[in-house]
């Protein structure tokens, strides 16, 4: 099986690294083989080559089984314009390979629960939400300028979303709920947006195959403050790009850190992308700091969705929960009573547990 492999910037390398280590070790233990082969993306690829998403690694990924990405992004090229940012490999990459649903689990580990953000009352028996968030569409891919007016600038983004990009991610959504407390909640503007209106139109539309599934619109301001209110009302969110990046985040406080939550990006075939939610977290970058579960975590979703190796997915889940269990802990996590590591011993201590 064919891994990309793209650190990125930041922490990225040293998170990646650690998803790696534990890679290798279920190779080991199950009898696998992974070939990992390094590519650039981000500010690595500008100060290498330029460019935020060389062609070379657009056709490396393409070739892959599976893309394994870090993070990009860092003030070092906070200056540069838009399209030479490296968040532009990031949108690129994930619109060249047509990863239009990101899948972002938000579950509380009963061990963390200290750690969240939430009353022990409002956690009650635990918390797993599942955001699906569009990925290649929204305000994100729409037109985009300056112009020059008087007395200054004008400067515009666009949201765009048609009903196919819409009914796809959609199906995905309701397909997975399904296997989950059959519930869908879609997430909108659409007191506001005109293609938020499109978005509920072609939701409730999709929604009516899943007779099964209960689907409910929400407003994103009102799902903000749920979500902190009351978060177990929420099985999978389904919702756009913008909405979904932000609420993503927002989940992720409720499991403890952004460092603990993965995220999968997929498109109609067996190729994804995998990458934690967090970004490359300059103010901690070369610290050993960095909590590696998320990208660990992601590891676990390439081997569950783009190699359908469940027990595999299982056993590096499993792994994580006994170290933890263990006590050890990055310090974003960390409570009185428990042990902090650094982000390579707790990828070798996942690694062990195994
Ligand atoms: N997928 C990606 O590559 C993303 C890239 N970015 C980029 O990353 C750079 C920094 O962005 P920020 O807004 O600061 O977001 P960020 O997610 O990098 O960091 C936000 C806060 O969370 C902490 N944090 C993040 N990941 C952590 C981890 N694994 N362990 C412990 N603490 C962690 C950071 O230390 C920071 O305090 C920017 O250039 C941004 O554009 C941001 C989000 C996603
Ligand atoms: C460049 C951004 C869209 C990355 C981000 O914040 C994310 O995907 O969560
Ligand atoms: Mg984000």
């Amino acid at each position: 099986m064919k891994i990309a492999v793209i650190p990125g910037d930041g922490i990225g390398p040293e998170v990646v690294k650690q998803a790696i280590v534990v890679l290798e070790a279920v190779a080991q233990k199950f009898g696998h083989r992974f070939e990992f082969q390094e590519v650039l993306m981000g500010g690595a690829a500008l100060d290498a080559v330029g460019v935020p998403l060389p062609d070379e690694t657009l056709k490396v990924c393409l070739k892959s089984d599976a893309v394994l990405l870090g993070a990009v992004g860092g003030p070092k090229w906070d200056d540069l314009s838009g399209h030479l940012r490296p968040e532009a490999g990031l949108l690129g990459i994930r619109k060249g390979l047509n990863l239009f649903a990101n899948l972002r689990p938000a579950k509380v580990f009963p061990q963390l629960k200290s750690a969240s953000t939430l009353k022990e009352e409002v956690l009650g028996e635990g918390l797993d939400i599942l955001v699906v968030r569009e990925l290649t569409g929204d305000v994100y891919f729409g037109d985009k300028g300056r112009a020059e007016i008087p007395g200054g600038q004008k400067a515009w983004d666009t949201a765009v979303y048609s009903t196919h990009e819409v009914e796809r991610v959609a199906h995905v959504a309701f397909k997975i709920a399904r296997g989950r407390r059959r519930k869908v909640t879609s997430v909108d503007k659409a007191n506001v947006l005109e293609s938020s209106r499109l978005w509920r139109e072609v939701v409730s539309r999709v929604g009516q195959q899943y007779p099964d599934v209960e689907l409910n619109h929400m407003y994103v301001d009102n799902a903000a403050m749920q979500l902190i209110r009351n978060p177990s009302q929420f099985d999978v969110i389904l919702t756009t790009n913008m909405f979904g990046d932000i609420l993503s985040d927002e989940a992720a406080m409720l499991t403890g850190s952004l460092g603990m939550l993965p995220s999968a990006s997929l498109g109609e075939g067996k190729l994804g992308l995998y990458e934690p939610v967090h970004g490359s977290a300059p103010d901690i970058a070369g610290q050993d700091k960095a909590n590696p579960i998320a990208t660990i975590m992601s590891a676990a979703m390439m081997l569950r969705y783009s190699f359908g190796l469940e027990q595999e997915a299982q056993a590096v889940e499993d792994a994580v929960s006994r170290v933890l269990e263990q006590g050890y802990r990055t310090a974003d996590i960390a409570t009185p009573g428990t042990i902090v590591v650094g982000t390579r011993e707790m990828g070798h201590l996942i690694a062990q547990n195994l």
